[in-house]
């Protein structure tokens, strides 16, 4: 299916990533995993085999996300899909009542400037790569697939700068795809509910339960292939462009 497609993920070290790379590899793709230099990408490309490369990574950083254009080129001579999915969550209430404190700016700060500022830097250095490729019979150059989450949409107690960080990435995706609609490079935004990966396990074991519970059908966390399954309808529909598509068991949150 994925013959001859060259993805680049970040975050492909972990959860949605790794999961994202896996399928991209197990349908005939090739792949470079982006994710920080203290995560395992090294180890998660090498278990994947020769089809897929690491490139350490801050996605916050040009210099960095030029290098792994650079090694890109240099391994598989193309680009034809990118996916965002490098994010971090942060949990604090606006004004701790209880300890007296406001909501750390610098936390605030990091937040967006990773999930939303970072994948913005992504998209605007891999746009320029993606766009030399030839187009298609449809006039398609590409694909940059993002994530957000639905805590854009239903922010809990202590989401503000995790559901800012990613009602900015809802928001900007229609503005990027009308961006590079002429080059003929589609723009797709997922925005999951609550899968099992290593973000999901930083929350309290009481509040995953209570938040599995909540979810109508199917009544328990995602697996991270079922993202990529998206991932994967994404890249083979040419008609979806622009949009934000919720994956999450019709799941709304609770305060
Ligand atoms: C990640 C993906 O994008 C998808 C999602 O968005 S999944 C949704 C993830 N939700 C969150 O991250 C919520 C973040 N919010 C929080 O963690 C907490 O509200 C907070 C830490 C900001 C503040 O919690 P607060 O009640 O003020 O203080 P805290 O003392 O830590 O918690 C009180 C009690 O609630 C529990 N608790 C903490 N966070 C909880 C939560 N999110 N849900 C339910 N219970 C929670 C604590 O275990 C504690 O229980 P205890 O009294 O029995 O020890
Ligand atoms: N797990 C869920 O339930 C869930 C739900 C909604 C949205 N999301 C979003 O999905 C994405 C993937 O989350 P996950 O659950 O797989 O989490 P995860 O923690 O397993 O993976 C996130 C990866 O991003 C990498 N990363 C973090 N900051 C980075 C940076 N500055 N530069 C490069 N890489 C960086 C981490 O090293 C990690 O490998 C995140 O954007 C998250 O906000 C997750």
């Amino acid at each position: 299916m994925f013959k001859g497609l060259v993805g680049l993920v970040t975050g492909g070290a972990s959860g949605l990533g790794k999961a994202t790379a896996e399928l991209i590899i197990k349908q005939g793709g090739r792949v470079v995993i982006c994710d920080l230099p203290s995560a395992p990408g090294a180890n998660t490309a090498k278990a994947l085999g020769e089809n897929a490369a690491f490139a350490p990574v801050d996605v916050t950083s040009e210099k960095d996300i030029k290098n792994a254009l650079q090694t890109t080129v240099d391994k598989f001579g193309r680009l034809d899909v990118a996916v965002n999915c490098a994010g971090i969550a942060s949990a604090a209430r606006t004004y701790n009542f209880k300890k007296d404190q406001p909501f750390d700016l610098e936390l605030f700060r990091t937040t967006v400037e990773v999930n939303l500022v970072g994948t913005f830097n992504v998209i605007r250095l891999v746009a320029g790569l993606i766009g030399k490729n030839a187009p298609n019979a449809d006039g398609q150059r590409g694909v940059i697939i993002n994530t957000a989450s639905i805590a854009a949409f239903d922010g809990q107690i202590g989401q503000a700068a995790y559901a800012a960080s990613k009602a900015g990435v809802v928001g900007m995706t229609l503005a990027i795809a009308r961006d590079l609609s002429k080059q003929g490079i589609r723009v797709v935004t997922i925005a999951p509910g609550l899968f099992r990966t290593p973000m999901m396990e930083l929350l309290p074991e009481p509040a995953i339960k209570q938040l599995e519970a909540s979810v109508p059908f199917p009544p328990r966390l995602g697996h991270p292939h079922e993202y990529a399954l998206l991932v994967q309808s994404i890249i083979q529909n040419p008609m979806l462009n622009g949009e934000t598509i919720r994956l999450d068991g019709s799941l709304r949150m609770q305060p």
